[in-house]
């Protein structure tokens, strides 16, 4: 028997009960506090963590999973592959790692970008030939020294430098991975460090083998684990994976005889096959994550206990875990006092999941007689027989518009646009005075006309600004969202919305997902009121502005008890019903926005095809009730387009418009290749930073654009919402983005 324990976590949140962490880092960067009053905060948070999963029973306990911003830029500090052009800022190292997560005027951040098919967003790596590899690893010896006992957690290898990308200036060819032998001799030194300080178990992660990777990956896994296990000095390794099945990987992993291998039985349990086929394992005890770290479902314990039994006819020593880390759901269901209780019934938070885990790992000794039963089906009261009938009627037609050309042609007719028409995505900045008048409502201190009133003066000034701005389509601004789902999902049937369920998206940047436990309803129109307000102060069209299908699924907590395609269409039928209210009330464009279409594609090719067929289909139902006269837009952002580039042409929108100013307009010549050929919009203002883009530069992407689109179908728009945004900055690129449009408009 291995000492592992029985029991244990892949990770927790670290944001604290009531999003402390948030705060305080905010606190720290405004120059509120010190960052000694910081460091003290963080401790006392990561000490609470550590006692609550104590107290709970669980037997192994990780350390280093807390974060001042991101789990990846910790590893990237551990081992070294801090750029130069960070170091010579000569900052602490505090700042410098600020810096690399946020940028300071002088040097842009790392890129941020999606933590596989998650909402949660790392720092990417930039490793050149040059990255001079070495071993730091003072933050996971200091939380090993706060908490002795636990088992310190690094991102492995393999999976750092394959979600690495390389540095400016490294050579045609170049691959991060190709470092992997350096960079494991970091890892090794890391190891020896914490075996040093006491450290009985490591974690690493290499989720990056849950997804599709060639035979050489799997080849140089094998050998970078054979390493690490043969040196002398070490802890014992336990290395974690995630989000899918192993397939392929696993049988390399276990020849390596890592001390410790987990596996993410949720979503990957066919890797229950593979272990049946390779012979009893010994020597490796197999950490079964069977409980949901990326939902909010309490798990069906009885299933989850059958199949522990199952592994350990197939393996000599196993432990219960989670399928992934508990980063990706809120903290403590406790703090929901407002949900039905037939919902909180069905639910676990990460505190309840914990419990859940300490429960299965007694299965094995103690049967599964104390286990609380099933959590079942949906109560009937969830279902909405109306819906399901529209569901069961559905047909092709339903999912399908006019022709284009006719679509355009009567477009073109009512709405008289110029070439290269301007535009903005949505949202203008959310002000501080925005997000306090909502807090004003839930404290009771402002009543619901007041804050309609002080919505629609926001609105009114929104408007106005784009008069003065000459811009060609207008936006309502968003000023009434807290959130582009969560908005939605306050006012939908069959969602629930959270008091505290905040989850971390990225740095201290959070989320509260809605859940959608029954049949969606519309109760009533969403957006109509605002859109149709911002109208009549404007002679100028004004876009409707709705969240699409699958980006309301992608960052909401969904049902699993029926198929995810069904819950989509449910959707989809509800923002059929309002973009029809708002074709009834004067809305003569619409736009749908999918950032999160390209964000949980299915790590496995094999899986893709499935999932874009039900995404595709429940846009178009959400978007092909309008009369060819009505322009549907959308909106993508957030993500390499280029595996889903037929998805996007398949979705018939009649404008997309897309994050291009980043990757300078190439996103034009693949959507061309592609067959796209209605309108687009590549943006031309990364909105991701605060920096005003010059004119210039605005005109010569759009010259650069115009050259691959006919000036009739580009648009001019930036890369996403304002919302982040302040006034001073959107007024002064706004100006230069439609004198940039009137200029190259004369020329073409
Ligand atoms: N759901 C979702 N996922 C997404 C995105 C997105 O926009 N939405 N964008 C991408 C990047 N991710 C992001 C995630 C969060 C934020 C973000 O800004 N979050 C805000 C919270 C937004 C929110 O819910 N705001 C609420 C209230 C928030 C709040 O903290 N209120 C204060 C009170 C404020 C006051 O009294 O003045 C409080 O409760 O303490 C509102 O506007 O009403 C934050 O962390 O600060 C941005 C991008 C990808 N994933
Ligand atoms: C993350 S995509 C955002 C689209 C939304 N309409 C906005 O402008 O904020
Ligand atoms: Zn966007």
């Amino acid at each position: 028997m291995s000492n592992f324990g029985r029991s244990t976590v892949l990770g927790y949140p670290r944001i604290g009960p009531h999003r402390e962490l948030k705060k305080a880092v905010e606190g720290y960067w405004a120059g509120r506090i010190t960052e000694a009053d910081l460091h003290a905060l963080a401790a006392e948070l990561r000490a609470d963590v550590w006692r609550t999963l104590r107290e709970a029973g669980l037997e192994a306990i990780p350390s280093n999973t807390f974060s001042y911003y991101d789990h990846v830029l910790d590893t990237a500090v551990a081992v070294g592959a801090v750029p130069e052009r960070f170091r010579r800022l000569g900052l602490s190292d505090l700042d410098t790692y600020f810096a690399m997560a946020r940028g300071v005027d002088a040097e842009p951040a790392l890129e941020l970008t999606k933590w596989f098919a998650t909402n949660y967003h790392y720092l990417v790596p930039e490793i050149g030939p040059d990255t001079v590899f070495a071993a730091d690893p003072a933050k996971a010896l200091a939380e090993l020294a706060e908490a002795p006992g636990t088992r310190p957690v690094l991102i492995g290898p393999a999976t750092f430098l394959l979600l690495a990308k390389a540095a400016d200036g490294a050579p045609e060819g170049f691959r991060p991975f190709d470092r992997l032998d350096d960079l494991v001799e970091v890892h090794a030194q890391i190891l020896g460090a914490l075996a040093d300080a006491g450290a009985e178990w490591v974690q690493l992660d290499e989720p990056a083998y849950d997804a599709d990777r060639t035979p050489a990956e799997i080849d140089a896994l094998r050998a970078a684990y054979a390493r690490l296990v043969a040196l002398e000095h070490r802890p014992k390794i336990f290395v974690a994976t995630y989000f899918g099945a192993l397939d392929d990987a696993l049988p390399a992993l276990l020849e390596t005889r890592v001390d410790a291998l987990g596996l993410d039985l949720v979503n990957g349990a066919r890797d229950l096959d593979r272990l049946a086929g390779t012979g009893t394992v010994s020597g490796t005890t197999i950490v079964a994550g069977l409980v949901d770290g990326h939902n909010v479902w309490r798990a069906d314990l009885g299933a989850a206990a059958a199949r522990y039994a199952t592994l350990s006819g197939l393996a000599e020593d196993v432990a219960v875990s989670t399928s992934c880390s508990l980063l990706h759901v809120p903290v403590d269901l406790a703090a929901e006092t407002d949900l039905d209780p037939a919902l909180v019934e069905r639910l676990a938070f990460a505190r309840q999941k914990v419990d859940e885990i300490v429960a299965l790992s007694k299965v094995l000794d103690d049967g599964v007689g104390g286990l609380p039963a099933s959590p079942g089906e949906a109560p009937e009261a969830w279902r909405d027989q109306t819906v399901r009938a529209r569901l069961d009627a559905l047909r092709p037609e339903h999912s399908r518009r006019g022709a284009y050309a006719d679509r355009a042609a009567a477009q073109q007719q009512r709405l008289n646009l110029p070439p290269l028409a301007t535009t903005t995505i949505g949202s203008f900045p959310q002000t501080d005075a925005l997000r306090h008048a909502r807090a004003e409502v839930r404290a009771g201190r402002l009543d619901a006309a007041g804050y309609e009133e002080r919505m629609r003066a926001e609105i009114a000034d929104v408007v106005a600004r784009q008069e003065r701005l000459g811009l060609d389509v207008l936006v309502h601004g968003e000023p009434e969202r807290n959130d582009m789902v969560q908005y939605f999902g306050e006012q939908l049937g069959g969602f629930a919305a959270t008091v505290g369920g905040w989850v971390q998206s990225y740095g201290s940047r959070c989320v509260r997902p809605p859940i959608i436990h029954g049949d969606v309803t519309r109760r009533a129109p969403m957006t109509v009121a605002w859109s149709a307000y911002a109208q009549s102060l404007t002679s100028k069209p004004v876009k409707g502005m709705l969240t699409g299908p699958v980006t309301i699924l992608a960052w909401s907590f969904v049902r699993i008890d029926q198929p995810l395609a069904d819950t989509a269409n449910q959707v989809a039928l509800a923002l059929r019903d309002e973009c029809h209210d708002l074709e009834a009330a004067g809305i003569r464009i619409i736009q749908v926005d999918e950032p999160a279409l390209r964000e949980t594609l299915p790590l496995r090719r094999a899986d893709q095809k499935a999932y874009l067929d039900w995404s595709v289909g429940s846009f178009r139902l959400a978007t092909s009730g309008v009369a060819d006269s009505t322009q549907i837009h959308t909106h993508l952002c957030y993500s390499e387009f280029g595996e889903v580039l037929p998805a996007i042409d398949a979705l018939d929108a009649d404008v997309t418009s897309i994050e291009a100013s980043r990757s300078k307009m190439e996103i034009l010549d693949d959507l061309a290749a592609a067959g796209y050929s209605r309108g687009v919009g590549p943006g031309v203002w990364d909105i991701h930073s605060p920096r005003v883009p010059a004119r210039d530069e605005v005109t010569d992407a759009l010259r650069r654009a115009v050259a691959v689109v006919p000036a009739q179908r580009l648009w001019v728009n930036p890369d996403c919402g304002l919302k982040t945004r302040g006034y001073a900055e959107v007024e002064a690129s706004l100006a230069h983005l439609v004198a940039a449009a009137a200029e190259v408009r004369r020329d073409s």
